[in-house]
């Protein structure tokens, strides 16, 4: 196997505030790897490292072998393209159809006939189980279905690495479950690496070929399912039990979160 994506020694910061510590990371061609953490732990900062949205304050992420922050723009465009990526929301365009919205990527970075792309775009809209919805609004869709539609265009360029922001997020259990299985399908039959930042402990579990745990801006583990399970850090075992840790804060920072002025020794006059 062989990494398509390779993260090294990555330093963020907002001002002062160091929100991942100097992660490693790597991910295989056609491997599924979850990224887990609590709120604030650091992993939408991660994705939009891998993503390129943000520069590392130090260290490196090489996408497909190139350094995302050191290659001239053409290249960068070219790389791009070869990656999908489904926000959160969805974050369709209220105002097109389902099927321009699939359609936007090939509209913006190829020349292909209007019918070629209205191929493509049944294609994918097939695949994710949306045929016969390119004439809808986003507005007529369910939960589950913006996201299979985000998931349509992500995937239209036929993108070696797939970026999924907490995609079974405030989805219900049944339609969480087939939106994980569609997510094996797609790897499973397209044979492209998947990074999935979810704050689901059941889908990750059902859909990761690894999974990395985040917390305080470190990975704390980074394996397969079992190893995860096997870890004997405190702080992971929390995660899998869905026990909610104690705030480990002394008196004084605390107080500094709580009013923004750091403690300086003792009351002030
Ligand atoms: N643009 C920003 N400016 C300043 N601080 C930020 C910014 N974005 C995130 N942070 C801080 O960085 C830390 C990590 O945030 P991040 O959004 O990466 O975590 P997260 O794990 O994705 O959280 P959540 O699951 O709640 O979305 C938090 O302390 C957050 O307040």
């Amino acid at each position: 196997m062989s990494a398509v994506i390779e993260v090294e020694r990555l330093v963020a910061r907002y001002g002062e505030h160091t929100v991942l510590k100097g992660i490693d990371l790597q991910v295989q061609a056609g491997e599924i790897m979850v990224i887990m953490g609590g709120s604030g732990s650091g992993k939408s900062t991660l994705l939009r490292h891998l993503l390129g949205l943000q520069a590392p304050y130090s260290g490196q992420v090489r996408l497909l072998g190139e350094d995302i922050n050191a290659i001239p723009p053409q290249r960068l465009v070219e790389l791009r393209r070869k990656m999908g990526v489904a926000f959160q929301g969805g974050a369709l365009f209220s105002s097109m159809t389902v099927g321009e919205n699939v359609m936007l990527p090939l509209r913006e970075h190829t020349r292909l006939d209007e019918s070629t792309m209205q191929i493509m775009m049944r294609l994918k809209l097939d695949i994710v189980n949306l045929a016969g919805c390119e004439n809808l609004m986003p507005a007529q869709l369910s939960g589950g279905m913006i996201k299979r539609a985000a998931m349509a265009r992500a995937i239209i360029m036929d993108p070696r690495l797939l970026f999924l922001d907490e995609p079974s997020a405030g989805l219900d259990p049944v339609v969480a479950a087939s939106l994980d299985e569609l997510i094996l399908k797609l790897r499973d039959a397209t044979g492209m690496s998947l990074v999935v930042v979810t704050h689901e402990l059941d889908s990750a579990l059902k859909i990761a070929d690894r999974i990395a745990v985040l917390d305080h801006g470190d990975i704390l583990v980074c394996g397969s399912v079992a190893e995860v399970r096997a870890s004997s850090s405190e702080r992971v075992q929390a995660l899998l039990n869905r026990r909610i840790q104690p705030l480990e804060l002394n008196p004084e920072e605390y107080l500094k979160r709580l009013t923004g002025v750091p403690v300086s020794g003792g009351a002030t006059a």
